[in-house]
């Protein structure tokens, strides 16, 4: 999760790869990023023995491609690019640096002098980040190095003869490819393993982390368990419109140029190097000196436009229980499995070839079996599984937002088209009976179930949480969110200090339980409805060591709240309206003793609004409620006497804000 917030800062920038590296437009390509591949003219001659490591060589090496093409494209077209990435890789043994061999010799005295030996490899790596100024290139380079130690096995003459007329040595450093048949001469890799093949990935993404996440204020904390350092979307509280993203502090990225002429050799050659159909884009020049630009197929939008079907596809095989079938390393045939689900065999081969495809299910000669992902969060009986959620989302939300055009132009929710006219009625009257309970009457026993519980999902009010069992579906829907964030957010800050805690709407106790968990001191009680109380007893863990929890039932608009040092409010507020957030977040703060604190748990947009999508999407629910930035959610808290409000981006789903209430009241 914490990768994507960084490579989606390069989604608006024109990203050009100076390099002519199949590997090394793979290994960003299967990322996620978007770019073009300008190889660079650079010759790799500069003088080694003037650089005190090998690395400082491999750094400048970079720096000089990477340059290249930055001015290249400036000078002849300008259009300059907003970002040039170079790469230089080399192998060092005893103090020597081997590069690429020239021919099958060289190749040969390079083999022989790794052959039983360790040696380092070392990718040096700029990013040039270029603008524009009175039509003259300004550029600011960030470089890095990365080292990975491989030792080889020791390798007869005849092995290695055979290796190089394999052909593979010729255009790799060191005159050997790790990836492919050189695997075989490693006896072990100490250190990144893409590092060897061309590109440190991992030290990448956290330059770019340093780069476009400036460094922690003293209200952030950073993420820990994790070698990608803290990514905060939520960067500068005070900087207003400023794009403090953004190293270079320009903002409109070029948009790309697509000529349309047919392609030359060069190019489609280029073309075909990319691995992976994305939209990964080759540039080079013609022969009269313009750029060609191509793309592969438009990979994004394509993948977009499926996207229903691929969540349908998702929602079918998760009601039909196919994962449940196939769970403890079960291998079945389509006959099989169509026959246990009650299915036409037809139709079941290609649901279990969409869900291979999509990675939910492994397909061999044998049958179809779940792949990890699918063991681990689709099986309706595990741990971490997310059957509950999808569930909801093929009966509740897929009608919903088949209601977007008009949920859009209307600016409202669909609830009442997309579930009938009884649920209009309905919808109007607990309309009526929600604007009266701002101002004190009480509410129906089914408002107030949903007044706690409708919030991830947006559901709206009407019959369909009549029966007993479509609460448990709902409750089973909010469990499963709630067992896939509950760590990250019961871990997000140091809560050692506090003794007693309340978590408002707090549901079937999921994250109460992590609390304990971490924190065995703390007296936790879930408040929620009545309804939802009377429900919560068979979504408890057992087991000896479990601490007990305590759950309270009341409306927390209403009734007194539970006395408690931290109050926690997961989910709670974004679905609320400013009315109703003001009468719960003044509630809090009455209650509140100086010292003691307030634990939000939301998904934190960044300051643009556009990230993450799933909470940006959300909002297209258009529930009375809204998602927030961190900034606003600061101001919120410190609008009702908290202070010192620290916020930690999980990179889980839900994000955490804590704040402390102010010694004097507000
Ligand atoms: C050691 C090793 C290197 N390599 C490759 C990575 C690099 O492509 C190449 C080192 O040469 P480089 O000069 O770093 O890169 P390049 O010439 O391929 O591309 P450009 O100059 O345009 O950036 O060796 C492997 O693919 N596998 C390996 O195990």
């Amino acid at each position: 999760m914490v990768l994507i917030p960084v490579i989606g800062k390069l989604v608006s920038k024109r990203v050009v790869l100076a390099s002519a590296s199949p590997r090394r437009q793979e290994i960003l390509t299967n990322v996620g990023l978007r770019f073009e591949v300008v190889p660079s003219w650079f010759k790799e001659t500069l003088e080694k023995s003037s650089f005190a490591t090998p690395y400082e060589y491999a750094i400048e090496t970079a720096k000089q491609k990477a340059l290249e093409v930055a001015n290249r494209m400036h000078l002849k077209h300008l259009r300059t690019p907003d970002i040039v990435i170079g790469a230089d890789t080399v192998v060092t043994v005893e103090k020597q640096i081997l590069e690429k061999p020239v021919d099958k010799q060289d190749a040969y005295e390079m083999l022989s002098r790794l052959s039983g030996k360790e040696h380092s490899v070392f990718t040096g790596v700029a990013i040039v980040h270029c603008s524009s100024k009175d039509d003259c290139l300004e550029t600011e380079v960030t470089d890095f190095y990365e080292e990975t130690k491989v030792k080889f096995a020791e390798l007869s003459e005849e092995l290695l003869w055979e290796y190089i007329h394999s052909g593979e040595p010729m255009d790799k450093a060191g005159g050997y490819g790790i990836q492919a048949l050189g695997g075989m001469l490693v006896e072990y890799v100490h250190g990144d393993f893409l590092n060897v093949v061309g590109f440190p990935l991992n030290h990448f993404c956290k330059k770019l982390a340093e780069l476009y996440y400036p460094p922690p204020k003293h209200t952030i904390h950073h993420t820990k368990n994790d070698s990608i350092p803290s990514v905060e979307t939520f960067e500068n509280l005070s900087d207003g419109e400023s794009d403090s993203s953004d190293p270079m502090h320009h903002k409109n990225a070029n948009k790309l140029d697509r000529s349309g002429t047919p392609l030359s050799g060069a190019v489609q050659t280029l073309v075909n190097s990319c691995s992976t159909e994305t939209s990964c884009m080759v540039t080079v020049e013609n022969q009269s000196g313009v750029m060609e630009y191509s793309a592969k197929f438009p990979s994004k939008i394509v993948e977009l436009m499926d996207g229903f079907r691929a969540s349908k596809a998702l929602f079918v095989a998760s009601k039909l229980k196919v994962f449940d079938l196939l769970k403890d390393k079960c291998i079945l045939k389509a006959v099989v499995v169509a026959d246990k689900v009650e299915a036409s065999v037809h139709g079941t081969e290609r649901l279990l070839d969409a869900c291979a495809s999509l990675g939910l299910l492994d397909k061999t000669h044998q049958g179809y079996s779940n792949t990890d992902l699918a063991n681990k969060y689709l099986v309706s009986d595990g741990e971490y599984s997310l059957h509950g959620y999808i569930i909801h989302s093929n009966d509740r939300l897929w009608h919903l937002f088949t209601h977007l055009e008009a949920a859009v132009k209307e600016g409202t929710m669909q609830t009442h088209q997309a579930f009938g006219k009884e649920t209009e009625d309905l919808f109007q009257r607990n309309r009526a009976s929600e604007e009266i309970s701002i101002i004190g009457p009480a509410v129906t026993e089914r408002d107030k179930l949903l007044s706690n519980t409708e919030l991830f999902f947006n559901l709206g009010k009407d019959s369909c949480y009549h029966s007993v069992e479509a609460k448990q579906r709902f409750m089973t829907a909010m469990h499963s969110i709630a067992k896939l964030t509950a760590r990250d957010v019961a871990t997000a800050f140091d809560l050692s200090q506090f003794r007693s805690a309340c978590d408002l709407g707090g549901c079937t106790g999921v994250l109460a339980h992590e609390l304990v968990q971490n924190y065995p001191n703390l007296n936790i009680t879930v408040f929620d409805l009545p309804e939802v109380i009377a429900n919560v007893s068979c979504f408890q863990p057992s087991g000896k060591h479990i601490t007990p929890v305590t759950f309270t039932a009341g409306d927390f608009f209403k009734d007194n709240l539970p006395e408690a040092d931290l109050y926690i409010l997961s989910l709670i507020l974004h679905h609320w309206n400013d009315e109703k957030i003001h009468i719960l977040l003044s509630k809090i703060s009455a209650i509140c003793k100086p010292g003691s604190a307030l634990l939000v748990a939301e998904m934190v947009l960044d300051e643009e609004k556009t990230y993450p999508p799933t909470a940006v999407l959300q909002s297209l629910s258009m529930t009375e409620g809204k998602q927030r930035s961190g900034s606003e959610y600061k101001q919120l808290l410190e609008k009702y006497g908290f202070t010192n409000v620290q916020i930690k981006i999980t990179g889980n789903i839900l994000d955490a804000i804590l704040g402390f209430r102010k010694t004097s009241a507000h």
